[in-house]
């Protein structure tokens, strides 16, 4: 196809970790007017887990490798675009009418943003249209305390989300509004549950502009721009986007996150008894919760390994679990769990995990010592 190509709306979904983005774009991208979107996500982690759980929009889902688009990806976010525009240009992909990219939690949208807005090949083909962020009714108003990124993520939206109102009920969002009016006087509040919520107007913003959000939203972008004409890296062109695991070596910029924050992942090829699994998960939540930022995992359980169970753990809450009817890729039938954590080491998850799931350890707690512990409280059934 010849000719010059329109210029592609970009949307930026970002939130903090589990605030709920991954189900929000599940919602919208079922209006039809979102058809011939491309998805951009970016995991932190080493596992993947998210593009098994995104139902793919005609284009599909792309998958940058693991670390954070705001740290070591996000050359890797200029690629892809590039690489998306040749597609069309060459008539291999249908043209796409919006790109949208999820960020990972603990993204600052700064870097994130002056991606797009400020390089010059991917401004010609790309506009960013606008950002949603995603508030978690219940841990929203603690997270942006603790977490800048979280603070930022509100400050620069277009659209403010507000998940799981349901699972607030009784404790008002007047607070968590007021906060996030304070942060952001523009932006509009809306609320997850309703219908406006899941349509794609949701991501047509009109073009971004930083001059309506707080003073603080252009300096942070002007501080960016500052930083990349200073050092401009490059990263791993010519990558491989076609999807499947990647194990890049790619480290997370601590210095953006601080140094407590680690994300690691544990893989187990056998099925896990329901039992052991209860006891892992009611162990880690009651007694470590809040270092636990961010747990995600597909689990093979033994009373129905056919059927995989997902996990999703967002600081002290754990969500439903959730019986998928398969697993998503037939030919990886592993246990995979991502975690994040703050302050928690991995060596001692790890050493937890191995103790319920029966791998035998010299002078490691086992099993029942452990599930004598009076901090383990039952609840989770699978
Ligand atoms: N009850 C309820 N649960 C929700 C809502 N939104 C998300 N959840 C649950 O919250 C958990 C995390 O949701 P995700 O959509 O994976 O969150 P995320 O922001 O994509 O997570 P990360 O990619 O890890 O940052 C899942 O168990 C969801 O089912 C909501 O509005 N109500």
């Amino acid at each position: 196809m010849n000719g010059p190509m329109p210029v592609v709306p970009v949307s930026i979904l970002t939130g903090f970790l589990g605030a709920g983005k991954t189900t929000l774009l599940n919602r919208v991208l079922k209006d039809p007017a979102l058809a011939d979107t491309a998805v951009i996500i970016n995991e932190f982690g080493d596992v993947s887990i998210d593009h098994l759980l995104v139902e793919a929009s005609s284009d599909g889902v792309i998958e940058l490798s693991d670390g954070c688009l705001c740290c070591t990806v996000r050359g890797e976010l200029v690629d892809t675009l590039a690489d998306l525009m040749d597609r069309m240009q060459t008539g291999r992909i249908k043209p796409l009418k919006r790109v949208v990219i999820e960020t990972t939690g603990l993204a600052d949208p700064a870097p994130v943003l002056q991606s797009v807005l400020g390089n010059p090949v991917i401004a010609q083909n790309f506009r960013l249209d606008g950002v949603v962020t995603v508030v978690d009714a219940v841990n929203g108003g603690q997270t942006i305390a603790n977490h800048p990124e979280a603070l930022k993520q509100v400050a620069v939206a277009d659209r403010l989300v507000i998940s799981k109102t349901g699972l607030a009920k009784g404790r008002g969002l007047g607070g968590l509004k007021a906060r996030l009016r304070d942060l952001n006087p523009r932006a509009p509040v809306i609320d997850g549950d309703t219908e406006e919520a899941g349509r794609a107007e949701l991501f047509v913003c009109g073009l971004y502009d930083a001059s309506t959000k707080v003073a603080d939203v252009g300096r942070w972008l002007q501080d960016e721009a500052d930083a990349d004409h200073g050092h401009h890296h490059h990263h791993g062109a010519g990558h491989d986007h076609g999807g499947g695991h990647h194990h890049h070596d790619h480290h997370h910029d601590v210095n953006r996150h601080g140094s407590d924050i680690r994300s690691f992942s544990i893989v187990h090829d056998r099925p896990i008894e329901p039992m052991a699994l209860e006891m892992f998960i009611d162990l880690l939540r009651s007694a470590h919760g809040e270092k636990l930022l961010r747990m995600k995992a597909i689990v093979s359980v033994a009373d129905n390994p056919e059927r995989p169970v997902v996990l999703h753990g967002v600081q002290a809450v754990f969500h439903a679990p959730e019986r998928l009817a398969a697993w998503p890729d037939p030919a990886d039938r592993r246990t995979r769990m991502v975690l994040i954590t703050k302050g928690l080491e991995e060596a001692f998850v790890r050493d937890l995990f191995d103790a319920f799931t029966g791998k035998p350890r010299i002078d490691r707690p086992d099993a029942q010592a452990l599930a004598d512990n009076p901090l383990a409280v039952p609840g989770m059934t699978f």
